[in-house]
């Protein structure tokens, strides 16, 4: 499943008069290759997202230019940046665990970027002082970064990136340093910040949510290629691989459909209430699973498979089954229910799905 999804792409790409981000990026690293392609228009705020190893890193260091392209182009604006040394791009970074120097106050780590820029030293303080009084930050303007919250330091890096007016603003991991907490908090307001932003962002996360909050518009990549693009809506709606699949918790099958019948690759037929031909992905949530000890004589459900008890772990306030045999898949039940049928590694079971709960749609 490797096919990339561009039939669901946000046709934003670039505007019209070429402005925004264009870009190929394709660098080797010895066994690993990367090769993605990503546009956005001014106003997009995209997030990267894939499993470890995927080549998030490697994208965003090859937008900043800490690491050189191989092949491909990268144009901000209709200025090609291929060569453009870092420190000469119109592009901010904001490091996952912020990168603040330690020995210089809030106000000045702000300062920095527009100094090096150019700007005298009282114009980057007036400047750093406008963008802390927006970060809600003004009162910690003498303080050093060890002072500190999480939060706090997040938005001062924020504001040191934003105060030399990037093109493209680059975000990695932005919220991974953050305790559950104070996550929640620091993710509405960067979201915030990211709607008033003027110019590009992209947000590199291996974290769902994270991508879905703050995100108009999700490139999921595996194995250094883009496997699927789309709105967070469209790609937790259809999803085309495994991975993704779990990411937004949804059972995903291939298989090829004839009518309401969708005969898996690799397994038993699955009754779907949309009407399809040919090569198609099935989705359902492990919640739409009923569990019964013995098989269900009165049940309507037209889905039956018998099944096995791999595995059993909390999930919230539910539990998670991990089934095998006709057809694996993932259940979700309450801990009562699983008390009652009696459920334990390797308890046999029979599984059902309601056609209704199911979700069908071109592969
Ligand atoms: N400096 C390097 N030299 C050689 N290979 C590298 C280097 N940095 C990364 N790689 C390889 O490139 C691939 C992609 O790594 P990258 O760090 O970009 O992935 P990632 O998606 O950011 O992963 P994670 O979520 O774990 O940070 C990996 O296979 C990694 O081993």
């Amino acid at each position: 499943m490797t096919d990339v999804d561009r039939t669901t792409a946000d046709p934003a790409a670039t505007g019209a008069r070429g402005e925004g981000l264009d870009a190929r990026l394709v660098v080797d690293r010895g066994s690993f290759r990367l090769d993605v392609t990503l546009t956005a228009a001014p106003g997009d705020v995209v997030a990267v997202l894939g499993p470890n190893g995927a080549g998030k890193t490697t994208a965003l260091r090859a937008l900043a230019g800490l690491v050189p392209l191989d092949d491909g182009h990268l144009r901000l604006d209709g200025a090609t940046l291929d060569r453009t040394p870092p420190e000469s791009r119109p592009v901010g970074v904001v490091f996952q665990d912020y990168l603040l120097f330690p020995h210089l106050s809030a106000l000045d780590n702000v300062a920095f970027g527009p100094r090096c820029r150019g700007a005298s030293k009282a114009e980057a303080r007036a400047i750093a002082a406008a963008w802390l009084e927006r970060m809600n930050l003004a009162e910690h303007a003498g303080a050093k970064p060890r002072r500190l919250s999480g939060g706090q330091a997040q938005r001062v890096a924020l504001a040191r990136a934003l105060a030399t007016r990037p093109r493209l603003l680059l975000l990695d991991e932005p919220l991974a340093a953050l305790d559950a907490r104070t996550r929640l908090d620091v993710r509405a307001r960067l979201r915030r910040h990211l709607d008033g932003f003027e110019a590009v962002a992209v947000l590199v996360t291996h974290d769902p949510l994270d991508a879905m909050v703050l995100a108009d518009r999700l490139v999921v990549i595996e194995h250094g290629r883009v496997v699927q693009e789309g709105s967070p809506a469209e790609i937790a709606r259809r999803p085309r691989t495994d991975y993704i699949a779990q990411l937004v918790g949804l059972n995903l099958y291939q298989g090829r459909a004839d009518g309401h019948t969708v005969r898996l690759d690799a397994g038993p037929a699955i009754t779907t209430t949309e009407e399809l031909s040919g090569p198609v992905f099935v989705a359902f949530p492990p919640g739409a699973v009923t569990l019964y000890r013995d098989r269900p004589s009165g049940s309507s459900a037209r889905n039956l498979w018998r099944c096995e008890i791999a595995g059993l772990e909390s999930h919230g306030d539910q539990i998670r089954a991990d089934l095998t045999g006709e057809l694996p898949l993932a259940a979700d039940l309450t801990t009562v229910a699983a008390a009652e049928l009696g459920l334990h590694p390797g308890a046999s079971v029979w599984a059902t799905v309601k056609a209704a709960q199911t979700h069908a749609y071109p592969a």
